[in-house]
């Protein structure tokens, strides 16, 4: 794999509410994302991963650390054809396709809204065919252009929400749970469109979702979030065969297939951050690279024990 970082987060803290009543919804998160690879982010909901995606396209303004793209600064204050290239190299992907159309809008026009708004794409033959190729790229036809979102399934409008990103021809693709409001019988085709489009195009993906089992077979690495911070992170491999952190055990003993070593531990089956295992008030915990790309969160006691199941 090509270890280019396109992707720095550092120390990245969001916070919402105001001074009286502060919530702090990302804490201290540090993730790489390298140039072509599959980053896999797991969480139950409202353990943060939105919150980072919208961070990284700066909905949500960091309150802490910086997120760094291609070398360059991108959180905070940044100038105006920085915030404009970022625009086009990092696009999101969302949810639930049935609530990200707009309605009233064509697909010619939805899709084409990103080149609208940089008013870039030169003449509107041009605009055309570019609104084609990417509804070509998504296994959609042409002529569906003219058509309104009602008139497609699930599995049609998400491809709509993808050559919506590609129209920006994008570096980066956020994908936040695009799976997770279809059937489960196309989620398959959705995610080998994305397989497949990343292979055609050298896309790099940030993949969010709530469950392993989802981004087992698309990740490159994986950072499971626990309560707003990073627990562990991996290789997938890694991370499946010699899970540390015991959030990322329960996470994986919840997948119908369990894993092996996680069956060994049956102790270990769901994790609570209040049981003395987290001693974290005497003994706060740190992000520790444990061996070369397998990084924890523990304070001193647990890497040791960590250390030793490596062993
Ligand atoms: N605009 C906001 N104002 C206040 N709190 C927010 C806001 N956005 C998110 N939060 C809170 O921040 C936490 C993290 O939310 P986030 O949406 O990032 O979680 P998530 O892991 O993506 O969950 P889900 O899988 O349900 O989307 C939650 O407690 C959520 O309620």
């Amino acid at each position: 794999m090509n270890k280019e970082k396109l992707l720095e987060v550092k120390n990245l803290r969001v916070e919402f509410g105001n001074k009286n009543n502060k919530f702090v919804a990302v804490n201290d998160v540090n993730f790489n994302i390298y140039k072509g690879e599959t980053f896999g982010l797991v969480g139950e909901s409202g353990s943060g991963k939105t919150t980072i995606g919208r961070a990284i396209i700066r909905i949500n303004p960091a309150a802490g650390g910086e997120i760094i793209y291609s070398g360059k600064k991108i959180s905070g204050k940044i100038d105006s054809d920085t915030d404009r290239a970022l625009t086009k190299k990092i696009q999101m992907i969302f949810q639930d396709p049935m609530a990200s159309l707009n309605e009233r809008a064509k697909v010619d026009y939805i899709v084409s809204e990103g080149l609208y708004n940089l008013k870039n794409y030169g003449t509107e033959e041009n605009r055309k065919k570019i609104v084609e190729q990417a509804l070509l790229d998504v296994g959609l036809l042409p002529e569906f252009a003219s058509r309104f979102p009602h008139e497609f399934s699930g599995g049609q409008r998400q491809r709509i929400g993808i050559a919506r990103a590609l129209v920006m021809e994008p570096e980066l693709i956020i994908a936040d749970e695009p799976i997770s409001a279809l059937d489960v019988s196309i989620r398959a085709q959705v995610i080998n469109l994305l397989s497949e489009l990343q292979k055609q195009k050298g896309l790099t993906y940030l993949f969010i979702a709530h469950d392993l089992s989802v981004v087992r077979f698309i990740s490159d690495r994986i950072a499971v979030i626990h309560k707003g911070k990073i627990v562990e992170l991996a290789e997938t491999e890694m991370l499946f065969d010699c899970p540390l952190h015991p959030y990322t055990r329960s996470l994986l003993s919840a997948i119908p297939t369990p894993n092996p070593r996680v069956e060994r531990n049956k102790k270990i089956e769901s994790y609570d951050p209040g049981s003395s295992h987290f001693d974290y008030d005497k003994n706060p915990p740190s992000w520790v690279e444990i061996v070369p790309g397998h990084f924890i969160l523990g304070n001193e006691r647990e890497v040791s024990e960590y250390r030793k199941q490596l062993d």
